[in-house]
C-alpha cells in the first residue's frame, strides 16, 4: 500500500473531529474521500500532513510510520498536500511559483517540469509572467497543483480540486487528474461532489460527522442509492 491510515483520531482543542478513520490507496490508484460539508475531509488530510497537533492514530506511507514526522518531512519524502484555500505565492509569477516548489528527482517517480505542467494546464502556459494573486480561482487552483508537482511527489491529496471551477474547467481539472494517474501517481481527493468523483475515481470513502460510513468501488457506491442519498449532498 502506498497509504495507510488508521485508527485516527483529530482533536481542535475539546473538539473531537475525527473518530478512529481509516483508509488505503494502493500505488496508482485514484481515491475519492467523500463527505458533506464540515464532514471532516480537510481535517483528514490536514492530520496526515502534521497539519493537526492534537492527532493520535497511524499514518503509514510507503511502508514506514510517518505519523510523528513534521510536515516538511513527509512532504519531502514524496507526499503532496493541496489545501482547499489554494496557497499561491500572490506575488510571484506562474514560472516563481513552480520554481519555489521544485524538489529533486525522485527514483521511481514521475518528474515534473515546467514545460510538462503547461501541457497538463494550457491555461497556465500562456500566462506565465503573471502573478498569482491576477488569477483566477481556477487558474491559481492549477498553479497550486503544478506547484506541488513540481516536488515529484508519488502521492498527492487534493483539497476539493473541482470547488468553484466552472463547468468546462472542471473538465481540464479531471483530464488532468487522470493524465498525473497515468503517470503513476497515487492520488486522494476530496470531494462533495459525486459527479466530480465518478469521472476519476477508482474507489471512494464517505466520511460524516468524523466517521467513515462506506467504503468500495464506484460502481458499488452507484449500486447504493441509500448511502449516497444518507450521506452526500444531491
Ligand atoms: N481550526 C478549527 N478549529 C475548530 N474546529 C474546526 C477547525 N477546522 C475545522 N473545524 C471543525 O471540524 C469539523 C470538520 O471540518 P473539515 O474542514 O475537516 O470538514 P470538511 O469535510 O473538509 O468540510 P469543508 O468542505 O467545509 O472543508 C467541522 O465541524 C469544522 O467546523
Amino acid at each position: 500500500m502506498k497509504l495507510e491510515v488508521s485508527g485516527l483520531n483529530s482533536h481542535y482543542g475539546p473538539a473531537h473531529i475525527l473518530f478512529d478513520v481509516g483508509f488505503e490507496v494502493g500505488a496508482g490508484e485514484v481515491v475519492a474521500l467523500l463527505g458533506r460539508n464540515g464532514a471532516g475531509k480537510s481535517t483528514t488530510f490536514r492530520s496526515i500532513v502534521g497539519l493537526v497537533s492534537q492527532r493520535t492514530g497511524q499514518i503509514r506511507f510507503e511502508g514506514e510510520d510517518v505519523s510523528r514526522l513534521p510536515t516538511y518531512d513527509i512532504v519531502r519524502r514524496g507526499l503532496g498536500y493541496v489545501p482547499e484555500d489554494r496557497r499561491v505565492f500572490t506575488e510571484l509569477t506562474v514560472e516563481e511559483n513552480f520554481v519555489v516548489g521544485r524538489q529533486p528527482a525522485r527514483p521511481g517517480v514521475a518528474t515534473w517540469t515546467p514545460e510538462r505542467i503547461y501541457e497538463l494546464f494550457p491555461n497556465l502556459g500562456e500566462m506565465r509572467k503573471r502573478p498569482g494573486g491576477q488569477m483566477s480561482g481556477g487558474e491559481q487552483q492549477m498553479l497550486t497543483i503544478g506547484r506541488t508537482l513540481m516536488g515529484n511527489p508519488s502521492l498527492v491529496l487534493l483539497d476539493e480540486p473541482s470547488e468553484g471551477l466552472a463547468p468546462k474547467i472542471v473538465e481540464q481539472m479531471a483530464d488532468a487528474i487522470l493524465t498525473m494517474k497515468r503517470e503513476g501517481l497515487s492520488i486522494v481527493i476530496s470531494e462533495q461532489n459525486l459527479h466530480f468523483a465518478k469521472l476519476i475515481s477508482d474507489r471512494a470513502y464517505i466520511i460524516e460527522k468524523g466517521r467513515m460510513r462506506f467504503s468500495g468501488t464506484m460502481a458499488e457506491l452507484e449500486a447504493n442509492p441509500e448511502i449516497r442519498d444518507a450521506y452526500l449532498a444531491v
